[in-house]
């Protein structure tokens, strides 16, 4: 990534070996991208290290290489021939993420940023539509990329460092002073966001995902709790949904670090859900700020979005709101693309909510969620992705089993593996479920099943566009699908 301006490889926080300070033109974290003058950070990886790839960037002509100490036995010597400073630091990650900050310079003033297995998108999208409310200038951060008042497609939900920090430069230089970024635990655990300024953070929740990277639940909570062990600064808020049975200890590692406590949840804490009436388009929540109660409508499905506007809310208000201006702007929240979003209604009036539930939890809530809006059957479409934790498939097809009248296996991002491996280990929970591999078949079948008063929830995908086969990505989108089967169905032209 290239900036107008150069800096001293020491002005991005570095000591090379043997003192040299040559002047840095760039920052890169792939080989492939690397300019004459870069500064190369040669990482270790899951398939290689970066440090495989230094004759590359030397012949690239880069100024200076990051690594660890593993990088520089592979490549020091090389390095040093070349000319080049070599920066070896026991955590490189870390070292980048500060060296990425320095180098694009700019940060928008308040950064929030939330964590937890489900709902981070919810959460990010809630707050930066309250603060928009509040009339600053706001942006999400996450899987859906950058959106609100300044938008940026994002291939990661939270960034290796340096698209990370070239992404808040820019959205500040467009004037953007209030950010609500996702933090996910890969990002956590790589050290993503470790030089990313934070006023408050949020945890939503802690239930099964991404064994595949992380292997154990510990060693997954502990990537998530260094968002308070270690970046969130002590000056800083923690706002904890304390119905998650990890919330305690989440509060406890926040409170350990002298961090203040903004406690959510359902009858407890400082912000605290006392009371949700549901009807056909949304739900009227009442909820008490210490002893003092409110109510608000909020246009949104699920009691799930319910506490995760409440964190949003307490994330606002840890951003230095009033509160009550906060509780005045939730009557307009609107429904975050692909969460539980109405796609089409059939003529009969049965239902076709999208949903991105892609863990047994989510799927359990997002089916559970939908069933007091249901007076009739109530049909479920699950799949899971390829190349992701396999151990939740059961599982997944399990709470579908549970909690659904009709179970649909289909495919979801099969990505290298074989889709109908992937959908006999999701039918292993759900035994009776009928199988249709082809998506969009899947979701005819689905539609077509629906008589008056019934709902179908498609779980898996929400915003996503496409479906990703081998490394190809087809175009694929389920409310589209949706709205195609249920016009098709009743005879009307699309
Ligand atoms: C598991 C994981 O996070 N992997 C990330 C990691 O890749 P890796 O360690 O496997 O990299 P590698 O291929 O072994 O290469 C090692 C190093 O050599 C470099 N390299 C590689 C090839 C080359 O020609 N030249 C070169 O310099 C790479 O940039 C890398 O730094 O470092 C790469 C470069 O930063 C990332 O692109 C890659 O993300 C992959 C694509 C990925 O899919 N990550 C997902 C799982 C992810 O991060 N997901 C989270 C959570 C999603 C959620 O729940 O919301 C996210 O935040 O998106
Ligand atoms: N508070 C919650 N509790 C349980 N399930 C939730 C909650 N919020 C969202 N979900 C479920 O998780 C799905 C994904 O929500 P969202 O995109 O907000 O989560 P995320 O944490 O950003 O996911 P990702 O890890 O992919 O970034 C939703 O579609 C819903 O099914
Ligand atoms: N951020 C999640 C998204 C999963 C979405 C689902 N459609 C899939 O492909 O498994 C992940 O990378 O695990
Ligand atoms: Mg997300």
């Amino acid at each position: 990534m290239v900036k107008n301006i150069n800096l001293p490889l020491s002005q991005l926080g570095l000591t090379a070996r043997g003192g040299a300070d040559p002047m840095i033109r760039g920052v890169a974290v792939d080989s492939r991208e690397v300019g004459r003058g870069f500064l190369f950070a040669a990482l270790p990886g899951v398939h290689a290290h970066g440090a495989d790839y230094v004759q590359q960037v030397l012949e690239a002509g880069a100024a200076a290489v990051l690594t660890d100490q593993k990088g520089a036995e592979i490549a020091g010597e090389a390095v040093v021939d070349a000319g080049a400073a070599l920066v070896v630091a026991e955590d490189p990650r870390q070292a980048l993420a500060g060296a990425a900050a320095l180098w694009f310079g700019a940060q928008p003033p308040v950064i929030a940023a939330v964590t937890g297995t489900n709902g981070k998108t919810s959460v990010a999208t809630f707050l930066r539509q309250i603060w928009t409310e509040l009339g600053y200038e706001a942006v999400n951060l996450g899987t859906t990329g950058v959106e609100g008042a300044w938008s940026h497609p994002l291939a990661h939900t939270t960034p290796e460092p340096v698209t990370l920090h070239s992404a808040l430069a820019a959205a500040a230089e467009a004037g953007v002073t209030h950010v609500a970024m996702e933090a996910s635990s890969h990002g956590l655990d790589q050290r993503r966001l470790d030089a990313v300024q934070l006023v408050a953070a949020g945890f939503t929740n802690f239930t099964q995902d991404h064994l595949d990277y992380h292997e154990t639940f510990d060693a997954y909570f502990a990537a998530k709790a260094g968002l308070f062990r270690r970046v969130l600064p002590e000056e800083a808020v923690a706002v904890i949904n304390m119905n998650d049975p990890r919330g305690t200890e989440m509060r406890a590692i926040a409170a350990a670090r002298g961090q203040e406590i903004l406690a959510v949840g359902r009858g407890l804490g400082d912000l605290s859900l006392v009371g949700v009436r549901v009807d056909a388009s949304g739900q009227d929540i009442r909820f008490n700020w210490h002893d003092r109660p409110f109510q608000a409508r909020l246009n949104l499905i699920g009691g799930f979005q319910a506490e995760n506007v409440l964190v949003a809310a307490g994330l606002a208000i840890a951003s230095g709101e009033d509160p009550e201006r906060v509780f005045e702007t939730l009557p307009h929240l609107g429904t975050v693309r692909g969460r539980m979003e109405l796609a089409a209604t059939r003529d009969n009036g049965a239902t076709v909510f999208v949903d991105y539930a892609h863990t047994p939890d989510a799927v359990a809530t997002a089916i559970k969620a939908l069933r007091p809006h249901v007076m009739g059957r109530l049909v479920a479409i699950v799949g899971a992705g390829g190349d992701r934790d396999r151990t939740k498939r059961p599982l997944m097809g399990q709470a579908a089993h549970e909690h659904a009248d009709v179970v649909i296996v289909t495919d979801d991002n099969p990505r290298s593996e074989d889709p109908a491996a992937i959908r006999a280990e999701v039918k292993g929970g759900a035994p009776d479920a009928v199988e249709v591999g082809d998506r969009a078949e899947a979701i005819l079948r689905g539609v077509d099943l629906l008589g008056p008063g019934d709902a179908l929830l498609i779980c898996g995908k929400g915003h996503e566009t496409g479906q990703i086969v081998g490394d190809d990505v087809l175009p694929f989108d389920d409310v589209e699908q949706a709205s195609m089967a249920v016009a098709a169905l009743d005879g009307k032209l699309v």
